[in-house]
């Protein structure tokens, strides 16, 4: 063993002991007993706190030092409640934060996180408002103190939006809101960060008035160390745990020095004696300091291989051991055990019936000035959801035309063609005529090869040769009917060659070619006076049932399209907006400050669905009045369906901003999921047209059968009796629920 238990029992009296009772350490602002933290899998944690014991005296400020990566987040995190540790006892003012009846969350902590964690778009009058009506403060109380805080940190002009501050000025609003609630225990993350020596000396005056007067509680984090000589107590963090906890004159006394910085890298180098040092900068350090009389800084002279651990040097936050063996510097008989603590069955009301007034208030109107303000998303709330479908009525669907159409007419040449008439001699010419009709572009050729040749440089969908004897052939063909013979048979047939490569184009031209042909053939029978259907096919189209005569492609699938915009917006809105005040930290500011996440998931329910109200109203209204889109049955249950799409779109946000880290993520899912659901679920083409096993999973995908719902709506007049309808209703109804219990469970499991 490279260190003695003598010399051992030696530095842990150069520590203070921490012996109390429960009753005592509920008694402080804070209290911490042999916390443990870590963060990764059990498997293969990465132990941020172990062992760490914290006392907080009422009315004290609290400078908690440590080297940048120590876990001194980690521990105010779970202090304020956002965080859990592993295991450990916590009370804060008396309570365990989350606990029912401590209050913890709420106005009694003030959170200022390393972030700014402020809104960009709001002004600094609007940031405080928010702030304080969550504080339960009136709006009077908000202006009274914004006035006193603005002296106090020199802020600049309220009604400055704080995007447009400086850095530092962005600082001070963020400081400033933590004080503008006044609340018993204030927790500062870096508070003075940044700022000049002037600013931060009136800061801590401040905190040194507020802890004397009114009994607040301050604890600090800060890498100024020398700043904290102001402070009552100082905590020195390092790897893991808190290696002394003492008012800085004892500390300087103690560790003979003139400067806290001093006796930090002393006690560092204590914790560290019996380690292996990775660095010669490290053994270099660690020899020229002098520690005080009695320690031996054995950590010169240890073997490398000692219990494979692998040192915390100087800027080192973490400590990790292979065998799992620590170095305490604190006795572990010094700890009391642990009492059992009390644990509180969460309620199902607990989450859902507790939403109070002010802060519902604060946050929609929170959510409405932040879309007001961020004028990209304004956009995709108006204009996007009615320009994407105009673009779609305008641009799919529609019958093409001035197609191509290349022609050689042996029977006329380029004469003019006379009226259609029983006595004609030329009828190829007066078929061309109605082919002209249907808005296609008929280019002359003079030879059947040139026409061909024209399909085959892609310069025309298709050529029409009529043959010389053709009007010939024809009307010996009508008269000899079955007994004409091969030659009218020949003469009397016009050829086509198409290009068949685009598939739509080539069935229109099919349908050109034949209805444009029953209809010449018809009137040149009229005008023969003989019986005009002689020559029609032997089957008759009857009027519809549903949908028309003229149903195009447009009329299928703008149900698809109005759900998925419906559907894909809504998404999109809200898992931008839950992640933007997620990862800005302004959510966990809210959430210390009392908000539920019942409360900001509600707020955000409202105002995305107002949101989403609005969009399928413009939308609607743009289909109906300028489109003349026809919707056949009721329209409520149009509305309905399509606003419950919109529902389950946001949700889908909701679960999507619970399950990613960042918008990018989100980003891909989303992008992700759009082209799969579009194809599947019959938004472009029919279900029926799929191989059997994917017309299987597109039953159940979330839009399947809401889009055949509101396709039977709109096209079919059927109410919520047919099974179409209902099924489109119950179907994203459930997927709805999923979404949400998606949501709910995520955001429980990943907390802490
Ligand atoms: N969610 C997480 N998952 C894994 N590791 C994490 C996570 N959050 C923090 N850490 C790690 O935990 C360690 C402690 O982080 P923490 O933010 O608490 O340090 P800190 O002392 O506040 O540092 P600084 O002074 O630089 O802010 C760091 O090494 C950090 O990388």
């Amino acid at each position: 063993m490279p260190y003695s238990a003598g010399s051992l029992e030696m530095r842990r009296q150069q520590l203070i002991s921490q012996r109390s009772t429960v009753e005592m350490r509920k008694g402080h602002a804070v209290s911490v007993r042999r916390a443990y933290k870590r963060y990764g899998t059990k498997r293969s944690p990465i132990v941020i706190l172990e062992n760490l014991n914290m006392t907080v005296p009422k009315g004290t400020i609290y400078g908690l030092l440590g080297s940048s990566g120590c876990g001194k987040t980690t521990l105010l995190s779970c202090i304020i409640g956002r965080k859990k540790f592993n295991s450990g006892e916590l009370w804060v003012l008396g309570g365990s934060p989350g606990s029912k009846g401590s209050g913890l969350p709420g106005p009694r902590i003030g959170y200022m996180p390393q972030e700014i964690a402020l809104y960009n778009e709001f002004t600094i009058r609007e940031t405080m408002k928010y702030f304080g009506w969550i504080a339960k403060m009136s709006t009077e109380d908000v202006e009274d103190r914004l006035c006193f805080l603005t002296n106090l940190l020199m802020l600049p002009d309220i009604d400055r939006k704080v995007k447009n501050l400086s850095g530092g000025q962005q600082r001070r609003v963020s400081f400033a809101t933590v004080l503008l609630h006044e609340p018993e225990l204030l927790i500062l993350d870096e508070p003075t960060v940044g700022l000049d020596p002037l600013l931060r000396e009136t800061i801590w005056n401040h905190l040194t008035e507020i802890t004397k007067d009114r009994s607040t509680t301050v604890i600090l984090t800060t890498h100024y160390i020398e700043e904290t000589r102001q402070a009552g107590l100082i905590g020195l963090m390092r790897s893991g745990y808190i290696m002394a906890e003492e008012s800085p004159a004892s500390i300087l006394s103690r560790f003979e020095t003139d400067t806290l910085e001093d006796a930090f890298l002393k006690l560092s180098i204590m914790q560290n004696m019996g380690r292996r040092k990775r660095s010669i900068a490290a053994r270099a350090v660690a020899s020229a300091v002098v520690l005080p009389s009695g320690i031996v800084n054995q950590a010169l002279d240890v073997d490398d291989d000692h219990h494979h651990e692998i040192s915390a040097e100087f800027g080192d936050g973490l400590t990790t051991s292979k065998t799992g063996r620590r170095f305490s510097l604190v006795a572990q008989e010094a700890i009391p055990q642990l009492p059992q603590e009390p644990v509180h069955k969460a309620e199902l009301g607990d989450y859902l019936l507790h939403l109070e007034p002010r802060h519902m208030k604060a946050l929609i109107w929170k959510n409405f000035l932040w879309i007001l303000r961020n004028w990209p998303i304004m956009l995709t709330v108006i204009a996007l959801p009615v320009t994407q479908f105009a673009i779609f009525y305008l641009a799919v669907g529609h019958t093409p035309t001035n197609l191509n159409i290349a022609i050689v007419d042996y029977e006329s040449g380029d004469r003019d063609c006379h009226p259609l008439s029983c006595n004609g001699t030329r009828l190829g010419c007066n078929y061309l005529e109605y082919l002209k009709k249907k808005k296609i572009h008929l280019i002359r050729y003079e030879t059947e090869g040139d026409a061909i040749d024209a399909v085959n440089r892609g310069e025309t969908y298709a050529s029409v040769i009529v043959k010389e004897n053709y009007t010939t052939a024809l009307k010996a063909r009508i008269s000899n009917g079955r007994r004409s013979d091969e030659w009218d048979m020949f003469h009397s047939t016009i050829d086509v060659y198409r290009d068949a490569s685009v598939k739509d184009i080539s069935t229109f031209l099919r349908f050109y070619f034949y209805d444009s042909f029953m209809t010449f053939i018809a009137d040149y029978m009229d005008s023969c006076e003989l019986n005009r259907n002689a020559l029609k096919l032997p089957l008759q189209w009857n009027a519809p049932v549903y949908g028309t005569v003229e149903t195009d492609f447009t009329e299928f699938a703008t149900p698809g399209v109005l759900i998925t915009i419906a559907f894909f917006l809504a998404a999109a809105l809200t898992a931008v907006a839950m992640l933007v005040e997620r990862n800005e930290g302004i959510l966990e500011r809210s959430l210390v400050m009392g908000v539920s996440p019942v409360e900001v998931l509600t707020s955000h329910v409202v105002s995305e669905f107002v949101l989403m109200m609005i969009q399928i109203v413009a939308v609607t209204c743009c289909g109906l009045f300028i489109f003349r889109m026809k919707v056949m049955g009721s329209l409520v249950l149009f509305i309905i369906l399509l606003s419950l799409s919109g529902f389950c779109g946001m949700w889908f946000g909701f679960a999507l901003s619970s399950m990613c880290d960042n918008e990018t993520s989100a980003a891909y899912i989303l992008l992700g999921s759009f082209f799969p659901l579009i194809l599947l679920c019959g938004v472009i083409w029919p279900i029926e047209g799929m191989v059997h096993g994917l017309q299987l999973v597109a039953q159940v995908l979330p839009l399947t059968q809401p889009v055949e719902g509101l396709r039977s709506i709109m096209q079919r007049g059927w109410s919520m009796r047919k099974p179409p309808v209902y099924h489109g209703y119950i179907t994203i109804s459930m997927w709805t629920l999923l979404f949400i219990i998606f949501s709910v469970v995520l955001i429980k499991y990943k907390r802490g």
